[in-house]
């Protein structure tokens, strides 16, 4: 797979900070994967984030070092406007996206596209297909501030999809969300990943991770500790150095390992753990 994202020696240290937040940090997304992003509180999971969409340095003032490509370009040189199109963020609080300038979820959704000077039949269609595919195309007329929480994050999610960027992060999306909430916006986030989406989920549910990750990037204290595939991540790295918890089947799968009855593959789901499981009790 090619490479879509390339982040080269990225710091940030905010301006009332003394701190560095992040720490020369290198990786690259490659294209249609779903990159997940784990660490502790403080590690600089959301710092990335705003740095990789340009909230920084647009937005957020302070010391910035190092670049950050999409498809080569380097993204200093682009504003916001064209930024979005290119690269989307969804926030942890959805009320924190509303532009509050709107009175309806089809206004919302028409926002972003307004800015950047779109036609209004294009506009139109735009907005009813992404309604659909957020599962918001009943709401289009009442007010966001009516919706649930859930609602609303499918319209923040929904007004960065409807920009068509190539990437999407997601910046701890659905931990504000109820269990079908959260849920409904995985199943959207698997869908947008196989019409071709780049995924850039930072979470701190590592089942959720291990489900739906092709590779993992663990930060540390504002450094980047590791990137690999899932199952490297989980299966071989001490997370407990990371203060980042081992998903419940990955650590049935290592406690078989230590009592010497499995030495497969890491453990990552439901169905790998049963099939593990019965390895023991019928072999
Ligand atoms: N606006 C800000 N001004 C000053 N320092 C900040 C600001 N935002 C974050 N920081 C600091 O930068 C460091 C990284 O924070 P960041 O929010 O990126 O971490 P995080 O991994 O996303 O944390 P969490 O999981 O709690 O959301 C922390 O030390 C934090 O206190």
């Amino acid at each position: 797979m090619d490479s879509i994202l390339k982040v080269e020696g990225l710091s940030f240290k905010y301006s009332n900070s003394k701190e560095y937040a992040i720490r020369d940090i290198s990786f690259e997304a490659k294209q249609g994967e779903i990159l997940c992003v784990v660490g502790a509180n403080g590690s600089g999971k959301s710092t990335i984030c705003n740095a990789l969409v340009g909230l920084i340095p647009h937005y957020i003032d302070g010391e910035r070092e190092g670049t950050v490509k999409i498809f080569n370009e380097n993204t200093a040189g682009l504003k916001m406007g064209e930024l979005v199109t290119k690269i989307g963020l969804v926030f942890q609080n959805p009320f924190n996206q509303l532009s509050y300038t709107t009175s309806t979820v089809e206004q919302e959704l028409a926002y972003g596209l307004g800015n950047i000077g779109v036609p209004r039949d294009e506009m139109v269609l735009r907005i009813q297909k992404i309604a659909k595919r957020m599962r918001i195309d009943k709401f289009l007329h009442k007010n966001p501030l009516e919706l649930s929480g859930g609602q609303v994050q499918r319209v923040a999610l929904g007004s960065s999809i409807v920009m068509d960027p190539d990437i999407i992060v997601l910046d701890e999306c659905t931990s504000q969300l109820d269990p079908m909430g959260s849920e409904e916006i995985f199943d959207i986030i698997k869908d947008l990943n196989q019409d071709g989406k780049t995924i850039i989920l930072v979470d701190h549910d590592m089942e959720k991770v291990a489900r739906i990750a092709d590779r993992v990037m663990v930060l540390h204290e504002g450094e980047l500790a590791a990137i690999d595939t899932t199952k490297n991540i989980f299966g071989n790295l001490a997370m407990e150095n990371y203060a980042i918890a081992v998903p419940d089947f990955t650590q049935i799968g290592l406690s078989l390992q230590d009592n010497h009855l499995y030495n497969g593959e890491p453990i990552m789901n439901e169905q790998e753990a049963i099939a593990a499981a019965k390895k023991v009790l019928y072999s």
